[in-house]
């Protein structure tokens, strides 16, 4: 069971002189990332548990998967995932858009002809409440026009093609779990990648653009890094521990 989430760090024993590090909201993908973009990079994991503040994971991935994360990584399960469209806040969770409209997209996308390209299994989108993902190798234009004619919207995070609800987004959800841990999100620093962390770097006091970044997310940052994936990431904590 991970310690629970306090806002404070005055109790750290290693450094009880030193000024609070700053709230974390992180991305994933691209962010958390080894170099060459795909699975977590393992220096990112004791940085992390050790951090003496909230740490709020904050992705486009399925509900399960950041909680998974916080739970290998050892620290409290702060989560906005599914782009927003699910929030959790160690206690309660909440459901910001409904499945129903995009899963008559992905059908009326199959039934077209195409596939949501994850094989037969689907893990993407199989514990997936609020949207439907789709792999970036399947075709993109018949995907968006089935989806204006649904009034939803898609986004590309460079991971996958998101059909979901244009109302939910990941800051929304970060100023939720900010107000239930009791932090100002002007202290909380933010570090992402793509499109679907523009809304992130909205609502925090300062952001953060790994190099591999997008331009939505390059344009929103307050910064953008030298450095890609999670070497971007590791020397935003080393300059702001
Ligand atoms: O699920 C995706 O497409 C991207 O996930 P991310 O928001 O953690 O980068
Ligand atoms: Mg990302």
């Amino acid at each position: 069971m991970p310690p629970s989430p306090s806002a404070s760090s005055s109790s750290s024993p290693s450094s009880p002189s030193s000024p609070s590090p700053p709230p974390l909201v992180l991305d994933i993908d691209g962010t958390l990332t080894r170099p060459e973009g795909w699975g977590i990079d393992p220096r990112i994991f004791d940085p992390l548990r050790e951090w003496d503040a909230p740490v709020i994971l904050a992705t486009g991935k399925a509900f399960p998967y950041p909680i998974a994360l916080c739970h290998f990584i050892g620290i409290p399960e702060l989560v906005v995932a599914e782009n927003g469209g699910v929030v959790y806040t160690g206690e309660d969770a909440f459901f910001t858009a409904d499945r129903d409209a995009p899963q008559t997209v992905a059908e009326q996308y199959r039934a077209a002809g195409y596939d949501l390209g994850w094989g037969d299994g689907d893990t993407i989108n199989r514990w997936r409440e609020t949207e439907i993902a789709v792999s970036r190798d399947q075709p993109l234009d018949p995907l968006e026009a089935f989806a204006a004619d649904a009034e939803l919207e898609v986004i590309d995070t460079g991971y996958a093609y998101h059909v979901k609800d244009a109302a939910p987004n990941k800051g929304d959800g970060v100023e939720v779990i900010a107000e239930h841990v009791g932090i100002d999100l002007a202290d909380c620093v933010a570090v992402g990648d793509s499109i679907n962390d523009v809304s992130t770097f909205e609502v925090v006091g300062r952001s953060f653009a790994v190099s591999n970044a997008d331009d939505e997310a390059r344009a929103a940052a307050d910064e953008v890094l030298d450095a890609a994936h999670a070497d971007g990431t590791l020397s935003v904590l080393e300059r702001v521990r």
